[in-house]
């Protein structure tokens, strides 16, 4: 197929990227490079532009004739879009928006879009299913609910067919060490946990021990994103052999604490770093952990990395090889 992917020089754009062109699609990447890297897109062809451009985006749209638009670019920051609702709800909402009427009058018929566990907020039930109502506690969440939303009616009221992939926490690299997370100032744990005990920084500070979970701090599912990765590679196939629209779950079920993410951070290194205990974070909820099954009913897909250590390990190896040789090129 040829496809587009927005936001395809971000960390799991990139890594979508490669397994897309390597199952065979001719791949076009439209990426502002706000956050992203133009030499994280690999050999794809980089647009370099903004959704709000409209001009460019049509002129990419028409003269491309995509088969499917993969949809990541996005803020994606939780505490930030507390602080700064409006600048979230134009990235990921206006410009969700601008981007399905340019695919709507260039006639692209799948659509795949980047959601996320925050549209659930606090949710009562866990694992939570899809099923699940949605009540996000913070403006990133809601951002999304609303893209969601509009994606499902244009859905009903057009022949597009989409896929929205409503990922849990996503962590870990590459394993051949040539792609990972190099996001500037990134705030994700396990990020910055590897970045810690690489010695980039000073330590990490746990934000919050008095969440109602068994170790008091916030517990969350996290999935590999080269298992994510090719669960974009499933859903384009899905869609491709006519199969209906999806929202699908993405994490393996399994949740773990901040404590515990260190402690795994820590056991893979071989090195301590400080641990600081500071006060809850705006807008996080205490665990959110998914129930895949309808995923693994609806795609053919498999986790290949579904353990912590693992996750870990190639989080680690990119810190402190990867990234390094790739900023020295
Ligand atoms: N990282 C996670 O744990 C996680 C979890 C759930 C959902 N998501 C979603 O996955 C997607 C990708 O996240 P990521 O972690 O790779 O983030 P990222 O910041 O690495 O990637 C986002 C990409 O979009 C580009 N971009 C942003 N705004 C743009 C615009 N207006 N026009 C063109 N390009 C633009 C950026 O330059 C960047 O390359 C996002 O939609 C995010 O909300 C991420
Ligand atoms: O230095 C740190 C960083 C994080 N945390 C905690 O670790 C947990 C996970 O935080 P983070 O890695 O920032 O992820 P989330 O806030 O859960 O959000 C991620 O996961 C969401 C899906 O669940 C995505 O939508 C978001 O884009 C993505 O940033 C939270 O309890 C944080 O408070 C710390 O204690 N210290």
């Amino acid at each position: 197929m040829r496809v587009m992917v927005t936001g395809g020089a971000g960390y799991i754009g990139s890594h979508t990227v490669r397994h897309l062109t390597a199952a065979g699609h001719q791949v076009v990447v439209y990426d502002n490079l706000s956050t992203g890297f133009a030499w994280a897109v690999g050999d794809a062809p980089l647009v370099r532009g903004d959704l709000a451009d409209h001009a460019l985006l049509a002129e990419t749209l028409n003269r491309n004739r995509f088969d499917a638009v993969l949809h990541f670019a996005a803020y994606t920051v939780v505490p930030e879009s507390v602080c700064d609702p409006l600048r979230y709800y134009a990235n990921n909402t206006l410009n969700t928006w601008r981007l399905l009427q340019a695919c709507a009058e260039a006639g692209v018929e799948h659509f795949v879009f980047s959601s996320t566990a925050a549209v659930y907020g606090m949710p009562e039930q866990m694992p939570v299913s899809e099923e699940a109502p949605l009540a996000p506690i913070n403006p990133y969440g809601a951002s999304k609910m609303m893209s969601e939303r509009m994606l499902m009616d244009l859905g009903a009221a057009s022949d597009l067919r989409y896929v929205s992939l409503r990922y849990f926490n996503v962590a870990g690299a590459d394993p051949s060490g040539e792609l990972g997370q190099a996001t500037a100032n990134a705030t994700h744990l396990i990020k910055v946990a590897c970045e810690a005990a690489v010695g980039q920084r000073d330590g990490i500070t746990v934000f919050g021990t008095d969440y109602s979970t068994p170790d008091g701090t916030c517990v969350r599912d996290f999935i590999h994103v080269e298992d994510l990765a090719r669960a974009h590679v499933q859903a384009l196939a899905h869609l491709e052999e006519g199969g209906e629209s999806r929202v699908l779950n993405c994490g393996y079920g399994r949740g773990y604490s901040v404590l515990e993410v260190i402690e795994a951070v820590k056991r893979c290194s071989g090195r301590d770093f400080q641990v600081r205990y500071g006060a809850r974070r705006a807008g996080d909820p205490g665990e959110v952990v998914a129930d895949n099954s309808r995923m693994l009913a609806a795609l053919d897909w498999r986790p290949r990395y579904a353990d912590l250590d693992t996750i870990v390990g190639h989080a680690l190896a990119w810190e402190e090889e990867g990234l390094p040789r790739r900023l020295a090129r």
